[in-house]
């Protein structure tokens, strides 16, 4: 790949850029450079965190094509790889989620996304292509994006962010805006009947209805006073995923001012009760106090053009590639009536989608399941 490539597969649209006019690793240098025209796009990577550098950049070339994205050919194989260390450790994670409800049940928080890493290192450095072919293939309807995150700083130099997000964080098209946030999950069967009947119960729990509502009631209070029409779906709907169930809520908007980019309203919505949790002060401190950095997983990717239009995805179901190792994160939400050992199990079914490119055997990886 070009050093500073970028592809953004979606089922309906696919943006692939490449070369560099200039980089940011400050938002706010990325949003002048749109509204004075210098940049025609941005591209790239927001981190989960407000303070740490962004990954965007102005890129010399980029397409739109129908459709997800088709890899070139002779693109070099995946080398194999296995886990060499997961951070918390599975004991650990546990731990955390013990003590995140006790945080829940003394009313300091409502609802908080806990989230662990795997390490998986392979025999050969990890081409940030092959990979997003293999993802883009597994994903029934080719979801996957792979950016580039050297415009963060020298500790990202060949560093890269992959994934295969479900998640719309939120679409601009005109002045129509549009996502599907996404939370609560029951992990998918390969047997239709036992498959059907967890859609239902996820469908009908009140647990997963409950940790759902967050995220729906934070996207309503964010886009109120910059969209003048909001359709939000009463319920939500289910929503598959090769591996897992989702609760989903489709919520379409008319903005109030044209002038408010795909990038304002990423910003604005980031990071959602999907990734962070509420009261949302309270669940980053406690995110900060009890994990390492998150990085870029649970930030978002995605682009936004001078004219304001754009796309953003919830950066989940991914990792940062640097050489030959690849870190691939995941995380699930924690709310009154969450269960330590079920959480610790949500999060070994997330990671499947990554651990499926490096091998067939996917989460069995692990040494917990
Ligand atoms: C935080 C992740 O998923 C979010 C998106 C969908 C469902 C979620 C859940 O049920 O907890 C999470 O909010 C992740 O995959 O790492």
């Amino acid at each position: 790949m070009d050093h500073a490539g970028f592809v953004l597969s979606r089922p309906h649209r696919t943006l692939v850029a490449s070369g560099v006019r200039a980089t940011y690793g400050d938002i706010t240098a990325a949003r002048s450079a749109l509204r004075t025209g210098s940049a025609p796009i941005v591209v790239g990577a927001i981190p989960f965190r407000a303070e740490d550098r962004c990954a965007l950049l102005s890129p010399e070339r980029h397409e739109f094509h129908s459709g997800p994205w088709q890899a070139p050919p002779g693109l070099p194989p995946l080398p194999h790889g296995r886990i060499v260390a997961e951070s918390p450790t599975p004991s650990e994670h546990i731990r955390v989620v013990e003590n995140l409800l006790a945080m829940v049940d003394a009313r300091v928080l409502e609802k908080v996304v806990a989230a662990r890493s795997v390490l998986v290192s392979c025999g050969a450095d990890i081409p940030p292509l092959s990979l997003l072919a293999r993802l883009v293939e597994l994903d029934h309807v080719g979801n996957g994006f792979c950016a580039d995150l050297s415009p963060a700083g020298a500790s990202y130099t060949n560093s890269y962010l992959v994934g295969a997000s479900p998640e719309t964080l939120i679409r601009r098209e005109g002045t129509t805006v549009s996502c599907w946030p996404l939370a609560g999950t029951a992990a998918r069967s390969t047997d239709p009947a036992v498959d059907e009947a967890r859609a239902a119960d996820l469908l009908s729990s009140v647990k997963n209805q409950h940790e759902h509502a967050f995220v729906v009631d934070w996207m309503r209070a964010r886009l109120t006073p910059l969209c003048r029409k909001l359709a939000i779906a009463d319920t939500p709907a289910l929503f598959a995923t090769p591996d897992v169930w989702h609760l989903g809520t489709p919520i379409t908007g008319e903005l109030r001012d044209s002038g408010t980019t795909a990038l304002d309203l990423a910003l604005a919505v980031h990071p959602t009760p999907a990734v962070c949790g509420t009261p949302h002060d309270a669940a980053m401190r406690a995110i900060n106090e009890h994990e390492a950095s998150r990085g870029f997983y649970a930030g978002a990717v995605g682009w936004c053009d001078a004219a304001g239009d754009g796309e953003w995805m919830v950066a989940i179901r991914c990792a940062e590639l640097r050489g030959n190792t690849a870190r691939a994160f995941a995380g699930g939400g924690i709310v009154r009536g969450s269960r330590p050992h079920d959480e610790l199990a949500e999060t070994t079914v997330k990671l499947r989608t990554l651990l499926s490119a490096f091998s067939a055997e996917g989460e069995k990886m692990l040494k917990t399941t």
